[in-house]
This record gives C-alpha cells, sequence and structure tokens, in this order.
C-alpha cells in the first residue's frame, strides 16, 4: 500500500540552538549537504511508489525540515503541535495551516505536543511518548480528536527525546524499540504488546537507528544502524539504507523528516 508524506525541504537548516544532547552550535552543520541527502531521502520514498508533499520551509526555522513534529494526522483529521521549545514554536501553526487550506479537519492542541515525533500509530492504538516534550495531557487530547486508543510510554534517556527516536512500527501490529530508553513500567507495557518485537541494540540507537519507516514490507533506515539491519533482512524485510548524518546533527533521521498523512478510514 503506497504512503502518503508531507516533507520539507531543509533550506533554512543550521544547528544555530541546542534543544536535544544530539545539538551542538559550534559546531555547524552544512546545509547543501543537508540538502542532498533530504533528496536523497525523499527519492528513496519515491522510487518504492510513495506519495510525497511539500510544505515550504519558513526562513528563520532552522529544524522546519523534521515534519513529523508538525501534526499527527490520521482518519483524515490533523491533531496539530504545540512545541516545547520556543524556538520552533511558529512550526506547529505553520503545519496546522497547510493542513486546513487543504481542507482536512484541524484541532489546535492545548497541550504541548510535537506530533508524529511522539505519537506512533498503529492499527488498533497510538504508541504516545512523554518525558521530555510531549506532555502526557496532550495523550488524552489526542485519543478524544482521533478516536483512537492512545497508549503512553515514558522515555527517560535525554538522547532519545522523542519516542520516534527509540521505537518505529514495523507495521500496523508490531514494532521495534530500544529497550533502555524506557521507564521500567513502559518497557512492562512494550514486552506485553510486542512479545515479538524486533529488539534494538545501543549501538543501533545511537545513529538513530530507530528512527526510521516502514511501510511493512521495506525499512527506510539510517545506513549506520547495522545490527538492526541485519536483524531486519533476518526477518524478511527489505532494507533502505539511507545516509542522514548531516541532519543528525539536529537529533534527527529519517523519520523525522516524515509526516505520515492518513485519510480517512
Ligand atoms: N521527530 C523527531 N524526532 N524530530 C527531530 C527533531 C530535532 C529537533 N532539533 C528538535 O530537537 O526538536
Amino acid at each position: 500500500m503506497p504512503k502518503h508524506f508531507l516533507m520539507c525541504r531543509p533550506e533554512y537548516f543550521t544547528v544555530e540552538y541546542a534543544i536535544n544532547p544530539w545539538m551542538h552550535p559550534e559546531a555547524g552543520a552544512d546545509r547543501d549537504v543537508a540538502v542532498r541527502q533530504w533528496e536523497g531521502l525523499k527519492a528513496a520514498y519515491e522510487e518504492l511508489g510513495h506519495e510525497v508533499s511539500l510544505i515550504d520551509p519558513i526562513e528563520g526555522l532552522p529544524d522546519m525540515v523534521f515534519a513529523a513534529n508538525g501534526a499527527l494526522v490520521v482518519g483524515g483529521r490533523a491533531y496539530g503541535a504545540r512545541f516545547a521549545y520556543p524556538q520552533r514554536g511558529p512550526e506547529g501553526p505553520a503545519y496546522l495551516r497547510w493542513f486546513a487550506e487543504r481542507g482536512y479537519p484541524t484541532l489546535e492542541p492545548a497541550h504541548v505536543n510535537e506530533g508524529e515525533g511522539d505519537f506512533l500509530t498503529l492499527d488498533d492504538v497510538i504508541l504516545a511518548g512523554t518525558g521530555f516534550r510531549t506532555d502526557v495531557v496532550a495523550h488524552q487530547e489526542a485519543q478524544e480528536y482521533l478516536g483512537r486508543p492512545v497508549i503512553s510510554l515514558t522515555l527517560v534517556d535525554p538522547r532519545f527525546y522523542h519516542l520516534d527516536t527509540a521505537l518505529f512500527p514495523l507495521d500496523g501490529r508490531n514494532v521495534a524499540y530500544y529497550p533502555d530508553a524506557f521507564s521500567p513500567g513502559s518497557l512492562a507495557v512494550l514486552r506485553r504488546m510486542f512479545p515479538d518485537a524486533v529488539i534494538a541494540t545501543a549501538r543501533d540507537a545511537e545513529v538513530l537507528g530507530l528512527n526510521a519507516v516502514s511501510d511493512g514490507t521495506n525499512v527506510v533506515i539510517n545506513a549506520e544502524a547495522s545490527d538492526l539491519q541485519l536483524e531486519l533482512k533476518r526477518r524478511g524485510y527489505e532494507v533502505i539504507p539511507v545516509d542522514l548524518s548531516e541532519l543528525r546533527k539536529a537529533g534527527g533521521g529519517p523519520k523525522c523528516c516524515t509526516l505520515e498523512i492518513r485519510g480517512e478510514n
């Protein structure tokens, strides 16, 4: 099944502030390299037959390339983002406007949440992260608006500050995750819900290997995540490695650059 993604070209990408441990403003980042790597990701999706729509980047919003954070779109409705840090604040309304202008019902959120960075949608439930960015009250707000059960999971390692840095859905029913990123109670929930999950190593997690995008057959994943790639291949997945090393300097990977637009039903 082809998917529909929203992406944002990193035309104004820089690392000029630090809001997660990956970001080192003094070291900077190369925008041209970032754009080239991002083009590679977009091309990978298109080669797989997925549709990519684009939102115009806004000058002065260097992290806007991380489209996953812009909203959560399920059943054709867009639940807007409300960013934890003021540096990214204007991105929420910008992304929500993109959906409103295209006729999607939208909800301006009352609570802090960073879109698909912290909300990952499976067939029957939405997994939701909290601990660093998204307020747990936003989990309830999303559940009410989208009419899907939301399961709260607590993140405990600042390097894995969004749920999508520690876990990704393999398909609508199973996930891959890095256990040490979660509180003991949340880890117990994951073990109970997903006894057959792919368990990532510290080496995979440290190159943002969990920030991957799977369509159920193909997994687009950071090239450096070698243990995870081996395990995915062993399980029969087609692995598509991408190099997003420049965007990792802001703490992002393939999934961060990708907001899935889910239609009705
Ligand atoms: N979905 C994601 N994990 N996005 C990555 C966001 C990176 C961005 N620099 C931030 O800290 O907000």
